[in-house]
């Protein structure tokens, strides 16, 4: 039963058209992936704090602090991994927090390194305690403890490893075992996009895809995009079809906007599992608050799923409030939804105390 439920989750996410799931269109998202730091657009203050390290770990020939990424899905995350290779000019190797099961497999990987190489562990979150346990010292001083034999004829053996940069990634930070977060040296926070910025990776993936499209047809798309690449890179696509087949081929701001009305992105760019959620809160809760398992449920989504990848645009924007009692919707969201907000206490007297004024 709980394995069809999380099926049922997964499908839905996947079916989102402006969902965060990387899979299905992978091959796509690396030929738009940015492959050095002067072409990682916005983010101006991690970009800068990473060139001042890389330059001064290249300077004296050492490698690279640890680096930890977090932040919602698709802001680019492992598109730095990678870049953060190239500027160091050394190899990168990949692998996941729940790939990795047996200590042997990590023990593999790591004694493979090359000098100064980059290990890139993305849902670093999911490792488990045991291979946390073998990062620790691997982090720390470049070695490692592995075990060989079993019984009473079991010893420990010490490994050199090559001096290495282990960049992990993480869509929560508040997951990560405090050993494991103290021992990175670099810990970059990637925030949502600007409209600005956004139009910017807008403008530039259209030209790597051949697309026309000016200005304002890139800030719309932009603008609808819940200020992440990955979203804004699949709406230029759907509406670049859009484009091909209902009009002359070029993106204008009235072409997007044709085109996203038909896929279901609102003005704000919500799209219909955010207003799901939302309407879910106003007219299952009465605007709640309402608990994580309770909204999830009432969804039908994973409250993984409402945690990572929906409720932190939310939010940012202010249509959604975290509280200790549970999630709550703003008057921003029932304006936005052509709700009447109940009167709430607070704003019952503020109507009151204008009144009288
Ligand atoms: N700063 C940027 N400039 C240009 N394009 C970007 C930028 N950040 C991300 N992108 C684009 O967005 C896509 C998604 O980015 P990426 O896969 O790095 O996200 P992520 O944070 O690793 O996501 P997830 O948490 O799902 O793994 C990339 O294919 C890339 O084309
Ligand atoms: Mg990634």
């Amino acid at each position: 039963m709980a394995i069809e439920t999380d099926a049922l989750a997964a499908s839905s996410a996947e079916a989102r058209l402006i969902g965060p799931a990387a899979r299905p269109e992978d091959a796509f998202e690396r030929a738009l992936r940015p492959k050095r730091l002067a072409e990682y657009i916005g983010q101006p203050k991690v970009r800068e704090q990473l060139d001042l390290f890389i330059q001064a770990a290249r300077r004296r020939g050492e490698a690279l602090d640890h680096v930890l990424l977090f932040g919602p899905p698709g802001l680019g995350k492992t598109t730095l991994a990678h870049i953060i290779a190239g500027e160091m000019g050394v190899g990168l190797k990949q692998t996941s927090g729940p790939v990795l099961e047996r200590p042997g497999d990590l023990a593999a990987i790591l004694t493979n390194l090359e000098p100064n190489d980059v290990l890139f562990i993305d849902e670093i979150h999911r490792l488990s305690p045991v291979i946390e346990e073998i990062l620790y010292p691997a982090m720390e001083d470049y070695q490692i403890d592995i075990m060989i034999g079993e019984g009473p004829a079991a010893r420990s053996i010490k490994l050199d490893l090559a001096p290495f940069t282990l960049v992990g990634a993480t869509t929560r930070a508040g997951m990560l075992t405090n050993p494991l977060r103290d021992r990175f040296g670099i810990v970059a926070r990637l925030e949502f996009y600007a409209p600005e910025d956004l139009a910017h990776i807008v403008r530039r993936s259209a030209q790597l895809l051949d697309v026309r499209i000016d200005e304002a047809g890139a800030l719309e798309i932009a603008r609808r995009a819940r200020g992440t690449p990955r979203i804004a890179n699949r709406l230029l696509r759907r509406v670049r079809d859009f484009a091909e087949v209902r009009a002359a081929g070029a993106i204008t701001a009235e072409i997007a906007d044709r085109a996203l009305a038909l896929l279901d992105v609102d003005p704000l760019g919500l799209d219909l599992m955010d207003r799901k959620l939302l309407s879910a809160v106003i007219e299952k809760f009465a605007g709640g608050p309402v608990g994580l398992d309770n909204l999830a449920a009432a969804i039908g989504e994973s409250a993984d799923t409402i945690e990572d990848v929906l409720e932190p645009y939310l939010i940012q924007q202010g249509y959604l409030q975290r509280t200790p009692r549970g999630r709550i919707a703003t008057p921003a969201v029932y304006a936005h939804l052509g709700l009447k907000a109940p009167p709430r206490p607070e704003t019952a007297l503020g109507t009151l105390f204008d009144e009288s004024d």
